[in-house]
């Protein structure tokens, strides 16, 4: 930021990211630019609330008397709009600080990113990003903002810009608290300076903020804290547009839930889940959750402590009266009365998740889908609720189509009478999986296993041990009860005095790459196999140790080979006739190595393609 000072005007300009952003939204088409003045309202919210709460802990503000209300002013000859608040407003700090700087990190990417794609953006999108007051811009060339801070002691400022590089801040005389912030709509905007189209924009986007908005002298909106209002007189449209508001996204939510509790401790809620998951799901921390209000006075705009991490998704509003108003953020943090909202929440939340779960499945789903991974993580984090998430957990398995999931409940349900135990597969995709010759015996046998992709599964997964006193057991590992194929296939197996020396060829030609080499049971159409040993870590968890340390050593595997294979048989007989036979070994390497392509752990192709192209040569010599 570069300063130049002329008489009492100071230009600042933006910082470089934040000029590329303005530059961006400045010069892109939008549909719904309405929502400029949904933002702009909501900001001025913001600041009449703050200091709201600060008339209940400091008496020494400016104009304590002054009522809480914005004031919208539009003259539709002139095409100018300003709207008023007489909130917090701001210091010459805060101008600069807030105003003028990008809130979250790879913002500009991701915004680029969009804009790429697409002829015309969503005027919603500006507020999601945490530039929220920019999307002025998609109405106005030039904007100014006046304002004054409420301590007694502070000076007015006005702040100017168009936008592109750069800003001016200069010292006022303004006796009034609070701000306004005043523009020439350009013309494909001048619609907004009409009475009718601001009054429907403020109903449809606004009606439920906490304080009156005037246009002119009257006021427009009917002022209702949503939550305190009973469950029949809250409409549809109401809680979608209170969602938009609170959550600050522009899509519908998927579902609600509103609480009104009287006992142990009381307090109202509103509750919604998003219909998608914000870009980097698991640290939320950039996100807001809930709303904490005391008596209807808002006390916190980003609670983390209502409800676990692993439910952070969940975004609205909580009121309760059973905090004192001037409580702080530490010691409502520490405060029983939050302990116990924060347990009797959760249980609801679960509950109304496992309400969705069983009426309203393609819901529960869609939401399973977006949050999965981090609700999933509960299963670790809450041992309180521990059983209730596993009921909530969904899978997709080897017998469901693409995108359908089953609970474990359901899981055992469709169980044979003599299965045992509950198989599960973890790797990168369904068609990767799906590819993985461990598989193989299952299929044959219709039994049924779970198909974990998601990177966070090899965290949880493991860790459940059993499900209604079954295991749970990874079918690439080599501790598996399995069923002995029938007599039929023992027939077409190799005998015992054949198996015995090829594994030892197998052994001595593998040499250290292996821990071990044994016959497989799991096998029907593949030749080989590799599987983990016993005690051995999760193959997906192994791959995640060695991006997070390149040193990190791969524990060795077992490979299990199928002797009911022709090509097993044929290199049996070969082993018979001379066991240093170079096509016998380079069979046995090439199926080795084979093993680890299927298994995504090959590391270099070179010698792979360099020895088939031998064993082809051979076979095809004539
Ligand atoms: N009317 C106002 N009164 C006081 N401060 C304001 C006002 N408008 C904006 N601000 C300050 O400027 C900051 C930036 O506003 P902006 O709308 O760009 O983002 P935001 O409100 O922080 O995020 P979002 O748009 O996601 O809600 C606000 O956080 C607030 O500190």
């Amino acid at each position: 930021m570069s300063e130049n000072v002329e008489g009492n005007i100071q230009e600042f300009s933006y910082k470089a990211e934040m000029k590329q952003l303005l530059n961006l939204i400045v010069h892109s088409l939008y549909t719904h630019p309405e929502v400029f003045l949904r933002e702009l309202i909501s900001n001025s919210s913001d600041a009449l609330n703050k200091v709201r709460f600060r008339k209940v802990t400091d008496s020494n503000i400016l104009e304590p008397e002054a009522e809480l209300r914005i004031k919208i002013e539009i003259d539709s000859e002139k095409q100018t709009f300003s709207i008023e608040d007489s909130g917090v407003g701001m210091t010459q700090e805060e101008l600069v600080g807030n105003i003028g700087t990008v809130a979250k990190s790879g913002t500009l990417e991701f915004f680029k990113t969009i804009q790429q794609n697409k002829q015309t953006l969503d005027g919603n999108l500006i507020g999601q990003f945490g530039v929220g007051f920019y999307s002025v811009f998609m109405v106005t060339d030039e904007v100014t903002i006046e304002t004054r801070h409420a301590d007694a002691d502070s000076n007015g400022y006005r702040w100017k810009s168009k936008g592109e590089s750069s800003y001016t801040i200069e010292e006022i005389e303004k006796p009034t608290r609070g701000t306004k912030i005043s523009f020439t709509l350009k013309d494909d905007a001048k619609e907004f300076a009409e009475e009718y189209k601001v009054k429907s924009i403020i109903q449809k986007y606004s009606n439920f903020v906490d304080f009156p908005i005037y246009l002119g002298k009257e006021q427009v909106n009917s002022v209702t804290a949503l939550w305190q209002k009973s469950k029949e007189k809250t409409t549809e449209e109401e809680l979608n547009e209170f969602y938009k508001f609170v959550a600050n996204d522009y899509q519908e939510p998927l579902a609600h839930l509103q609480l009104s509790l009287e006992g142990r401790v009381s307090f109202k809620s509103l509750l919604f889940l998003p219909k998608s998951a914000p870009m980097g799901l698991l640290h939320l921390k950039d996100e807001k959750s809930l709303q904490l209000y005391v008596n209807k006075v808002l006390i916190q705009d980003d609670c983390k402590d209502l409800l676990p991490e692993y439910l952070h998704f969940i975004k609205g509003v909580v009121d309760t009266e059973d905090l004192p108003l001037n409580v702080s953020r530490e010691v409502a943090q520490s405060s029983p009365v939050m302990a116990k909202i924060n347990q009797v929440l959760t249980g609801k939340v679960l509950g109304w998740l496992e309400e969705l779960s069983k009426n309203e499945k393609t819901k529960y789903e869609q939401f399973y889908k977006e949050f999965g991974p981090l609700f999933k993580q509960g299963v670790n984090m809450d041992y309180t609720n521990r059983d209730k998430i596993i009921d909530l957990l969904r899978f997709e398995t080897s017998k469901t189509a693409k995108g359908e999931m089953i609970s474990l409940k359901e899981y055992i349900e469709r169980m044979k009478d003599d299965q045992k135990e509950i198989y599960y597969l973890t790797g990168e995709d369904r068609s990767q999986i799906e590819r993985n010759p461990n598989l193989e015996y299952f299929k044959k046998n219709a039994i049924e296993v779970l198909l974990l992709t998601e990177p966070v599964d090899v965290f949880i997964v493991p860790t459940l041990f059993e499900y209604d006193k079954k295991e749970l057991k990874a079918i690439d590992k080599a501790d598996l009860d399995l069923k002995q194929d029938d007599d039929k296939a023992d027939a077409e197996k190799l005998s015992e005095n054949l198996a015995k020396p090829l594994i030892a060829v197998f052994k001595e030609v593998l040499g250290d790459k292996v821990e071990d080499v044994i016959e497989s049971k799991r096998l029907v159409d593949s030749p080989a196999t590799l599987v983990a040993g016993k005690g051995a870590m999760d193959k997906q968890m192994e791959r995640m140790m060695q991006m997070m340390n390149k040193d990190h050593i791969a524990s060795k595997k077992i490979l299990e080979v199928n002797m009911s294979h022709p090509l097993i048989k044929n290199l049996a007989k070969i082993n018979m006739a001379n066991q240093h036979d170079m096509t016998l070994r380079n069979c046995v390497m090439q199926l080795f190595e084979g093993a680890l392509l299927l298994d995504g752990s090959l590391e270099s192709p070179t010698e792979f393609v360099s020895r088939m192209t031998n064993l082809m040569q051979e076979a095809t010599k004539g």
